[in-house]
């Protein structure tokens, strides 16, 4: 088994940094769909591009790597104890070297391992068979879209969808809910893996569980499958879009599998996942510990590079206006923006997460932020021999976590722009509209998109937080976004939200009876 360590290395690096076909020919068959031009359609390309960029640096597709979950599957008499070692091993080694985000904290003090492993952590799940040779899959899957996973206990009353009852249809309903109340926060266009039945832990592994099935592989239940027809054509009718900026194309995947439950219980628990769909697996000789085979080979791969004529047409469609931001940003500007207005930035942003957010209620902040951007992100950061920082990844997180301090933090220290994703609520949108405040949305998962736009690490502050939330100073050039939310009470995440309901109670009347 001397060779698992290193067959192990490469299955977390190719998972971080390569998209499956399977996915990479649903996000391609998304983009067909949008139509040229619009918002959908931008933010569609600026993720093809950070596809393809994360596959020629071999670097991560999204900074948030996720909670490395391993399923392995062993023939009896095989060491599973040396099996984890083993794990453990390659993902410290893919640490260090920039291929995932160092992610594990301590729940209790906040503090952040710097390696990966942690109490329960990585995930690692066996399971024995028949079989000869070892198969191990691998999900990265991240905080945002985690934090959209749902769970419904039936009978209930669904916004919408009115009563969801303990059976075909209840569960119908639960689903298409399940995709509504995410928004573009889990980074749409996203994939659910179902489960229905068990209990809530059993059934949120149904659900996840579900996400390792290939996207193009069709249900053997013929009710589930036809279920999971309905719930793709259906739930692309919401209007929510890529990064719920509205379009047409909300949902890629939609996974569903059943278990007995016990009588007093109905769980349906969706597991949901972004566009940076990262599943991997391989096949591994159980003797030297050799890859034999990589699972998700089937059908045509999608390299993402452009055509001349798309090229061509891309340069013919760029007519759209860019506005130009050089930071410190002075309210007048601020004000003169509008929702839906395209923005590039040139200067400083400094990012903040959750911990420099809490920190700056009751602190002075290290630098002085009047006129200043904030970029809600945890990037991958290398230091090299000289001490010098380096960024491997850095796209936005989700911008909702800081609705309780956002606004508090504006006024109190003069900051006129926060770049995240996802959108914010009312309390922020009231302080961007006192203040001279606007919010900027960039694509979530297109941290090789954005790491490109930074040029510099000129510092960083509160590194005591750990890599993902320390304050980092970063100096930017042409970062592009989109003006969601304005000075003038303006939100399309609010807009969003509301037209995507009245959407939803389309589908209030019972189909599956
Ligand atoms: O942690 C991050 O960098 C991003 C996170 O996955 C998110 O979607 O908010
Ligand atoms: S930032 Fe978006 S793409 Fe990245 S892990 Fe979070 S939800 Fe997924």
């Amino acid at each position: 088994m001397e060779k698992f360590q290193e067959s192990m290395y490469k299955l977390v690096v190719e998972t971080s940094t390569k998209l499956p076909k399977d996915v990479r020919r649903a996000i391609k068959a998304a983009k067909e769909r949008e139509n040229a031009g619009t918002r959908a359609a931008m933010s569609l390309a600026t993720i093809t591009n950070n596809i393809k960029m994360a596959d020629e640096q071999v670097s991560p597709i999204c900074q948030d790597t996720g909670l490395p979950t391993f399923k392995i599957k062993t023939p009896v008499g095989v060491n599973q104890l040396e099996l984890k070692e083993a794990i453990k091993k390659a993902i410290v080694q893919a640490t260090k070297e920039g291929k995932l985000r160092p992610n594990s904290v301590d729940s209790l003090t906040g503090v952040n391992s710097g390696d990966n492993l942690g109490i329960g952590l990585p995930v690692i799940k066996f399971d024995q068979w028949e079989k000869d040779y070892i198969d191990v899959r691998l999900i990265l899957k991240g905080g945002g879209c985690e934090n959209k996973n749902i769970q419904y206990s039936l009978p209930c009353e669904l916004e919408g969808l009115g009563r969801a009852g303990r059976d075909l249809d209840g569960i119908r309903k639960c689903i298409l809910h399940s995709v509504y109340q995410a928004q573009g926060q889990g980074c749409s266009a996203g994939f659910i893996g179902v489960g229905i039945g068990g209990d809530r832990s059993s059934g949120y592994d149904l659900a996840k569980e579900q996400l390792f099935r290939p996207v193009d592989d069709v249900n053997p239940n013929e009710d589930l499958r036809k279920l999971e027809e309905y719930i793709l054509e259906n739930a692309n009718k919401l209007g929510i879009g890529t990064m719920g900026f509205g379009g047409e194309a909300t949902l890629l995947g939609c996974k569903i599998g059943v278990m007995h439950r016990i009588p007093a219980s109905f769980y349906v628990s969706v597991a949901y996942n972004c566009w940076a769909f990262r599943r991997m697996g391989v096949s591994v000789d159980a003797k030297t510990g050799e890859i034999i085979e990589w699972a998700y080979q089937d059908g045509e791969f999608i390299d993402f590079k452009e055509t001349e004529a798309e090229k061509e047409a891309a340069a013919a469609g760029t007519s759209e206006k860019v506005i130009t931001l050089q930071a410190p940003i002075t309210e007048e500007q601020i004000r003169s923006l509008k929702v839906g207005d395209v923005v590039q930035i040139n200067g400083m942003m400094y990012t903040g997460r959750d911990a420099i957010h809490k920190y700056l209620m009751d602190h002075d902040a290290p630098v002085d932020l009047n006129g200043q951007v904030i970029y809600h992100c945890g990037p991958v950061m290398l230091k090299d021999e000289d001490g010098k920082w380096h960024v491997k990844a850095a796209g936005p997180t989700t911008s909702i976590r800081e609705e309780p301090y956002q606004g508090d933090i504006m006024k109190k220290f003069g900051i006129r722009a926060v770049i995240g994703k996802g959108g914010m609520g009312p309390k922020t949108l009231a302080a961007l509209k006192e203040h001279g405040g606007v919010y900027l949305n960039a694509i979530g998962g297109a941290a090789q998109y954005y790491a490109d736009c930074i040029k510099e690490v000129e510092g960083v502050d509160l590194l005591q937080f750990g890599i993902p939330e320390a304050m980092w100073h970063l100096r930017v050039e042409g970062f592009k976004a989109v003006v969601t939310m304005d000075s003038h009470g303006n939100s399309l995440h609010a807009d969003v939200d509301k037209s995507s309901l009245e959407k939803l109670a389309q589908f209030k009347d019972p189909v599956f009876k």
